[in-house]
């Protein structure tokens, strides 16, 4: 996997400032080109608390949990633990926000990710999560999700996904959001439909969360949206669904964002899931690059994504990594 590019770079051709693309023979179905070397790999100080995965990459309470679907209804004291790493990853979320602007690298959003969660006594569960080398996504353009943080820097056109997810006090918290780079992004009609779009269709999915609703029902209400979006084409990736979140980063349900699909079971209060839906310009096709991770649309054309962890109550639902008043970023006004 990756990693050998981290010390031992391939010979390719490498660019003005030393930089290069390891992967020069595949084809980028859009413009953007990973930017290697990547940088060393981060540490966490050992005082702070990590996940069963962080040594080994594999997640063993997640492959025991993964054979049963049961639906984990957490207690309140769980419920005030979800609310706490939630509430812990939208400051850090908010924290790398800050800083998009044309010039900063993925990389330094990285670093800013990583040291806002040891700050806060968390743990960045992406770290070495089946070996991913970084401690936050970064998905630019046409990227849809899993971006590996690396030395290119943000350029004003761009919208950048930043997904953060971390673990604290025995509890993961996961949300992203879409940010547009500079002013060039904002002033581009197809970026402004995508991003906005797709906060709107995760903003009508959580309005449907209660107690009752059917997991499969999300999807149905993500696609009617976009497909009620008529001055452009606007698709719904199918690949990555929402996901059971709570001591484990990944368990059931496994909550789809397109229409009529067979996703089991049935909303309770104390269930704590995220929705996550990417929507795509074009056709919603997603090819992954050679470094396993990083997942494109198969177009070129750009994706946009929003994610939040919810708490299913007695009335409806909690937005447990819900905006701040001063948080960056936003609907376009
Ligand atoms: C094995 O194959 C894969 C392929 C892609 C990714 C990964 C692992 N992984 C790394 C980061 C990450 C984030 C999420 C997430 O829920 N974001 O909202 C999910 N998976 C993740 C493994
Ligand atoms: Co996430
Ligand atoms: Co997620």
């Amino acid at each position: 996997n990756i990693h050998k590019h981290l010390h031992r770079p391939p010979n390719v051709e490498k660019r003005e400032d030393g930089t290069y693309n390891p992967f020069p023979k595949f084809h980028f179905a859009g413009s953007l080109k990973p930017v290697y070397p990547l940088s060393p790999i981060r540490k966490v100080p050992p005082h702070i608390k990590r996940p069963d995965y962080a040594k080994t990459g594999v997640s063993r309470s997640e492959q025991i949990e993964g054979r049963s679907f049961k639906l984990k209804r957490l207690t309140p004291k769980e419920q005030e633990g979800m609310r706490k790493v939630c509430r812990l990853g939208r400051e850090v979320l908010d924290a790398a926000a800050a800083a998009v602007r044309p010039g900063t690298t993925t990389d330094e959003l990285d670093s800013i990710v990583h040291n806002a969660c040891i700050e806060r006594d968390c743990f960045p569960s992406t770290l070495n999560y089946y070996a991913f080398p970084k401690s936050v996504c970064t998905s630019v353009n046409e990227i849809i999700c899993h971006g590996i943080p690396d030395q290119r820097p943000l350029e004003d056109g761009d919208i950048v996904n930043i997904d953060v997810s971390l673990y604290h006090n025995g509890f993961h918290g996961d949300l992203n959001e879409t940010y547009y780079v500079g002013d060039k992004a904002k002033a581009n009609p197809d970026l402004v439909c995508l991003v906005e779009n797709t906060r709107i269709a995760l903003d009508k999915a959580i309005a449907a969360v209660k107690p009752g609703v059917l997991f499969q029902e999300f999807g149905n209400i993500i696609e009617k949206h976009t497909n009620s979006i008529t001055e452009k084409q606007i698709s719904v990736v199918r690949t990555y669904c929402g996901h059971g979140i709570n001591q484990l980063f990944h368990c059931s349900p496994s909550i789809p964002h397109y229409s009529h699909n067979k996703a089991p079971g049935i909303a309770r209060p104390g269930m704590t899931f995220t929705i996550e839906p990417m929507l795509t310009l074009g056709p919603a096709r997603d090819i992954t690059w050679p470094d396993d991770w990083t997942s494109s649309t198969a177009s070129g054309r750009c994706s946009a994504q929003f994610e939040h962890t919810l708490l299913v109550t007695e009335t409806g639902c909690e937005v447990l990594t819900a905006r701040l008043p001063n948080s960056p970023g936003g609907p376009l006004k």
